[in-house]
């Protein structure tokens, strides 16, 4: 059995509650205006992802048909990841439910959104939403099931398949869940470990400022600093700490438990039980020749034994702004220092990692204690597979957003450019009530009048994007539907390249065939603007995009200069790029004809063509 999810023990007493500053006045003043605006926003959003979801399911049918993955896909067999980051937005605390704030992080199966209010004190109710698809962007309704699914089913069979190490790390700022996550997460991925066959030991220490304490030291010894050193293989080598022997999975909970128990907790102003240390926990795991008697105090081989892989499990300490600072006594304050540094550290070498191979070779371990600890999980080491897992937690409300907008942006970093889906953002206008509420009572009289979301789904289920494109293409596909780059065509490019016959008859159970066309024609000037959108980071996305603008019926220089003052995008450029090659082509087109024409006879046949 699981151990349920659990908080940390609560061992300090009640912090005083926090201030409220000038901008969350203002921003909880205008708090009903805000959250009607999220709330639409975010159902069109999820209308929006349900609509793709279905047109992938529909290209991809054997995908849909397979189910839910058994492994996470980072550790799924096969999968050439190194590393996969996970949003995990925790639920409002009694207190924060209490003093009314609302919720402005809004996690959908697709990405995760932030809604920023546009200034600190407000003038108006908008916001900036700023938008990250994660590898999985996890709800506050979901609970450690769902977490240990995204995050961590398959990582022990990777790890013993591949002799592999793997790490997974709790990040985000205080009393954003990291512990309540890792805590529960860690037990159940000792749960998965094997009952027999394997020597495994247990070591667990804490960085607390620049000192590593070991948090399975007996109680009454006088605490003995543990040292970290690389040897001159350029491993990580830790002395002075106890390793405990575990003979199965239920050993290790128990240590885990022992260690998350161990560790030094204060009351913040935003945590009554915040650690103020990084914890390390360590589960080693080594093929012995014969299972030798005793554990080996320092956690290293015995004689005869291989590594059969390693899982390092990191609570990093919460992340603080000055804000959070403002109760620190001095040595508070230096603790802080210290934490923020190492975690800077730490994101330098993420940031190296997700970079150039020359870049992934000088992660700059030594700069903290930290990353020195983490080195050998870090490493991108062509003997030693090494796969990394980023839970990145946040805090739902208002108070906390700016807190929630680092997070986002400091998760992001680990992304590789590979299958890094980026962000991007837009703005929000105020929703009144009642316009809501006007919008609800009476649908609008014409599709010309709605919003670009609303227009683009009703037209998805009218002309039946999906279904229609397979039609299309026939039962062969087309070769961009197959292979690991496949191209998923957007429902828009489909619509949008529907010819004026066919986009009039399928809607003429809803309009005549000249609002059809009406509305064809402003259809397809919304998409002169090029979407910066997840859509757009699919391989061949953006080309297709582009080419399906030159596909309008302006002349290519007009689309140029259309594209490029709409947006400067990378899908802008590139649509520039391709018009002037176009234009080139049409020029040497002409020239080649007017040559050809000059050196036959004119006839009434041999006249120029047109050009169009
Ligand atoms: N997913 C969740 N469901 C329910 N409660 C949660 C969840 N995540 C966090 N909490 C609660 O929120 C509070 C803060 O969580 P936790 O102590 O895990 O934060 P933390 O990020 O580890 O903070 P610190 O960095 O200060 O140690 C705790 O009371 C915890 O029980």
């Amino acid at each position: 059995m699981l151990a349920r999810e659990r908080a940390a023990p609560k061992t300090a007493p009640r912090a005083p509650a926090p201030a409220a500053g000038k901008a969350l006045e203002a921003h909880m003043r205008l708090a009903p205006q805000l959250e009607r605006t999220i709330a639409a926003h975010h159902q069109r959003a999820l209308a929006a992802d349900e609509a793709a979801a279905a047109m992938s399911a529909a290209c991809h049918p054997s995908e849909a048909a397979a189910g839910e993955a058994a492994a996470a896909p980072l550790f799924a067999a096969g999968s050439a990841g190194a590393s996969a980051v996970l949003l995990r937005v925790r639920p409002r605390t009694a207190a924060e439910r209490a003093r009314g704030l609302f919720e402005v992080v809004r996690a959908r199966p697709a990405a995760t959104a932030l809604y920023y209010p546009a200034t600190r004190i407000l003038a108006d109710a908008s916001l900036d939403v700023h938008e990250f698809a994660f590898d999985a962007n996890i709800a506050p309704a979901a609970d450690g099931a769902a977490v240990y699914a995204a995050a961590a089913r398959g990582l022990v069979p990777f790890v013993l398949r591949a002799r592999a190490r793997a790490a997974v790390f709790a990040y985000g700022q205080t009393g954003s869940g990291k512990t309540h996550t890792m805590s529960d997460l860690a037990e159940r991925i000792a749960a998965d470990l094997p009952a027999s066959g394997l020597r495994i030991d247990v070591s667990a220490v804490e960085i607390l400022g620049d000192a590593v304490r070991d948090l399975f030291a007996d109680a009454d010894a006088a605490p003995a600093p543990v040292r970290v050193a690389v040897d001159a293989a350029g491993a990580v080598v830790m002395s002075g700490h106890r390793a405990l022997p575990a003979a199965g999975p239920d050993d290790v909970i128990a240590a885990i438990r022992r260690a998350f128990a161990s560790r030094t907790t204060r009351a913040t102003l935003k945590n009554d039980t915040s650690s103020r240390s990084h914890l390390v926990l360590r589960i080693a795991l080594w093929r012995p020749p014969e299972v030798a008697a005793d554990a080996s105090p320092a956690g290293g081989p015995h004689a005869g034994e291989t590594p059969a892989g390693e899982i390092k499990l990191v609570d990093l300490s919460g992340s603080e702004r000055v804000s959070d600072t403002a109760a620190h006594d001095a040595e508070r304050l230096k603790e802080s220092a210290h934490i923020n540094s190492s975690l800077m550290a730490l994101k330098e070498c993420l940031r190296k990692r997700s970079g150039s191979p020359a870049d992934a070779k000088h992660m700059p371990f030594r700069n903290s204690k930290l990353t020195l600890l983490l080195k050998d999980s870090l490493e991108l080491n062509p003997d030693v597979p090494t796969k990394t897992v980023m839970i990145a937690c946040v805090a739902p409300t208002i108070a906390d957003v700016s807190h929630s907008l680092n997070t986002f942006r400091y998760a992001s970093t680990l992304k590789t450019t590979a299958d890094d889906s980026g962000a991007h953002g837009s703005h929000l206008k105020p929703e009144s009530a009642a316009a809501l509420a006007g919008a609800a009572q009476k649908p609008k009289q014409t599709p010309m009048a709605w919003s670009k979301d609303k227009l683009e789904r009703w037209l998805n289920d009218k002309i039946g994007g999906l279904h229609s494109l397979t039609t299309l293409l026939g039962k062969d596909g087309d070769p961009r539907l197959a292979g690991p780059h496949r191209f998923v065509p957007p429902a828009w490019k489909f619509i949008y390249e529907l010819p004026p016959d066919e986009w009039a008859k399928r809607l003429a159970a809803s309009l005549s065939t000249e609002e059809a066309l009406a509305v064809r024609t402003e259809y397809r000037k919304l998409f002169v603007k090029p979407r910066s959108t997840v859509e757009g980071q699919v391989p061949g996305a953006a080309a297709d995009h582009v080419e399906s603008i030159l596909l309008a019926e302006d002349a290519p220089d007009v689309v140029a200069a259309k594209v490029t003052k709409s947006s400067s995008s990378l899908e802008a450029r590139q649509a520039a790029a391709l018009a002037k090659l176009k234009a080139k082509g049409e020029a040497a087109r002409k020239k080649a004809l007017a040559d050809q024409d000059s050196s036959k006879p004119v006839t009434a046949r041999s006249a120029p063509r047109s050009s169009n």
